[in-house]
């Protein structure tokens, strides 16, 4: 396109003008409202075109039509010549203005000169100024680089120290890795330890409360096993007189019997003789009439006599004798009645005597039974409250023993120092140990320390034999390391019967249990399976109970049966006292501690050295124990 758009018109292409390229003498020509050329714009090519264009027609002689299209060619020329003179106009018009911008453009330009000159001199100034500065930059520059030097030097070194640095960065991020990972395990442990201190503290509450509710049971349950030992003691100790009671009642009763015995005798001769009196006394009574009928017949006849005869003194004497045996048979005949009436009233006294010491003897059969009934509740009540005790003083409790130094420890302690706490609340509980000065503190059940005789230690261990005996379940076992008095707790030392270790206490005070509880009618049945007896003490104890307990060395498996329940109710507990000679067998332990059956026996067997000693005992029927001792 040629020009510039004129005060906003716009122009069309000369071809759109003509129709089409080709401006033939047939194109219509385009009529333009405003202007005569309108918007058409020509372009170079246009404009040649048209000037070089020849005038074509059919027939050269047809001037009309040459006219006309010359008409048409003449008008397009001035449109074209038109455009160009409006095109020249504009120009002129646009170069006037172009004249005066120029104009303004040299005016600021010239401002513009003047202004750089100003600037120019102040950039002098500038530059000089900046000179100045330069020089005294450049001796700053030169300090600088000394600096910069030094900041190098420096840098290398801190750059060393970086690349150190940056090493130990690169291993604390590895390490910062694993303490992360570690961290994100704790914070799950945290998490799960959270939780469960969420539900240990949920726990915790709960237990205090019911500690609570169990001391208020146990201080009640004190009072009441304290009524009970007082009523125990007061039933054993009227059963004691009753029994007393009984037994002289018994001697009573016998010796009455015995005399009663004597009196029936006695009673039955004094009948035979009343018998015999009377018939005597029939005899007499005959004897008599027929004295006294001679004695009238004589009276009669001495009447007659006397008239006849003047005192016939013989028939007299006669007749006076026969009535002075008449009459001490009659004093005998009373006699005889009188001893009958005495043995009578005698033997009906013995009789209600007899019979009063029935109801004495039957009276005291009923409170002997009562005091047994007492005696077993007491019992019963003895045992509930033992095991309450023991369940609160922890159902698994751990001791801790410590052995006192012996003649070969001195070299071997390297600064050991044991120290106890007098803090009331780890009295007896807890212990210090103070290794090249570090100090670590242990809490146990019970602290015994190295004076602590085994008889002492006993007491706290027979409280669970006791409980064994109840019928509970109770495993104890000593765990430490070589040399540190297991065997010396679980068995102590042979020949030197003060020195006893559990296991033997632990016999004696079962065996004491069954000789004291015989009468109350509890049967024991011990049963001991040990493939060897090895331990002198344990071996005199079991040999000197063998009536009573069928004790067998060398016997496994064997049972015995004394007596059955009734109910045929079968309750079994195990007493397992071990001196543990591996760490593998503490789990066994454990794991019989908590289940206290007697059904890992036979692995015991198999596994456990000579120095175990499982003792097992089984409680069968209401009053029935059966004990058995393992190796
Ligand atoms: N409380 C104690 N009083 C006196 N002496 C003790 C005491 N405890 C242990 N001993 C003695 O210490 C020594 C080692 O004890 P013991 O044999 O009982 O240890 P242990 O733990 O059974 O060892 P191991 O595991 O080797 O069988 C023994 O001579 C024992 O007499």
């Amino acid at each position: 396109m040629i020009g510039t758009p004129n005060n906003g018109r716009l122009r069309l292409a000369f071809s759109l003008v003509n129709g089409s390229q080709d401006l033939g003498p047939d194109s219509t020509p385009v009529s333009h409202a405003g202007s005569e050329c309108g918007a058409i714009e020509f372009t170079r090519e246009d404009v040649e075109a048209l000037v070089s264009e020849k005038m074509k027609s059919k027939n050269k002689f047809n001037y009309k039509e040459r006219c006309e299209n010359m008409m048409e060619y003449i008008k397009r020329l001035r449109l074209c010549i038109r455009w160009f003179q409006e095109l020249e106009g504009e120009y002129a018009f646009e170069q006037e203005k172009l004249r005066s911008a120029l104009e303004l453009t040299e005016r600021r330009c010239y401002e513009m000169e003047m202004a750089l000159k100003n600037k120019d001199e102040e950039m002098n100034l500038i530059i000089l100024e900046l000179r100045n500065s330069l020089a005294s930059l450049q001796e700053q520059l030169v300090k600088v680089e000394s600096e910069k030097k030094a900041a190098m030097d420096s840098l290398v070194k801190e750059k060393e120290a970086r690349d150190s640095i940056e090493r130990s960065k690169a291993s604390l991020s590895e390490e910062l890795d694993k303490v992360r990972a570690e961290l994100d395990s704790a914070n799950q442990r945290i998490a799960s330890i959270n939780d469960m201190y969420k539900l240990l503290q949920e726990y915790n509450s709960s237990l205090q409360i019911y500690n609570s509710k169990l001391q208020t049971d146990v201080t009640a349950a004190h009072e009441t096993i304290k009524r009970g030992e007082k009523e125990r003691l007061a039933a054993v100790e009227n059963l004691h007189n009753l029994r007393g009671e009984h037994k002289s009642l018994q001697d009573q009763l016998t010796s009455s019997i015995a005399s009663q015995d004597g009196v029936m005798k006695q009673k039955d001769a004094l009948l035979n003789e009343v018998a015999c009196l009377r018939m005597e006394l029939h005899q007499i009574k005959d004897d008599r009439d027929q004295y006294q009928q001679q004695a009238q017949s004589l009276a009669v006849e001495a009447s007659k006599y006397k008239e006849l005869v003047t005192n016939s003194s013989g028939l007299e004497e006669k007749c006076l004798s026969q009535g002075n045996q008449i009459q001490i048979l009659h004093d005998q005949l009373a006699v005889a009645e009188r001893k009958l009436q005495m043995s009578d009233t005698f033997a009906l006294e013995k009789r209600k005597e007899f019979e009063g010491q029935k109801e004495i003897i039957e009276e005291l059969h009923k409170c002997l039974e009562d005091a047994e009934f007492k005696l077993i509740e007491g019992e019963k009540l003895r045992k509930k409250l033992h095991n309450t005790i023991l369940e609160l003083k922890g159902n698994i409790r751990v001791f801790c023993r410590v052995r006192p130094q012996l003649a070969d420890d001195s070299s071997s302690n390297h600064g050991k120092v044991f120290s106890y706490p007098t803090v009331m609340e780890y009295l007896d509980r807890s212990i210090d140990m103070t290794h090249n000065g570090q100090k670590h503190s242990f809490i146990f059940d019970k602290v015994f320390m190295p004076d602590v005789s085994q008889e002492e230690v006993f007491v706290e261990i027979s409280q669970l034999v006791q409980s064994a005996l109840d019928g509970y379940k109770v495993c104890i076992f000593a765990y430490g390391q070589t040399g540190s008095g297991k065997t010396y707790t679980m068995m102590g030392k042979p020949g030197q019967p003060d020195e006893k270790g559990l296991i033997p206490r632990s016999l004696e005070q079962i065996f004491q249990t069954i000789q004291a509880l015989q009468h109350q009618g509890w049967r024991y049945e011990m049963q001991v399976s040990m493939l060897e007896i090895y331990n002198e003490t344990i071996r005199d104890l079991l040999s000197t109970n063998r009536d009573s307990s069928r004790f067998e060395n060398g016997v496994t498996g064997k049972q015995y049966m004394i007596k059955h329940d009734a109910n045929g109710n079968t309750q079994v507990s195990d007493l397992t006292i071990v001196d543990v000679q591996s760490s593998r067998e503490v789990s066994f332990l454990l794991d019989r501690a908590a289940q206290s059956r007697s059904v890992g026996r036979t692995q015991m067997n198999e596994q456990s050295s000579r120095s175990h000693f499982v003792f097992t005992m089984r409680i069968t029927g209401v009053n029935e124990v059966q004990v058995d001792v393992l190796p």
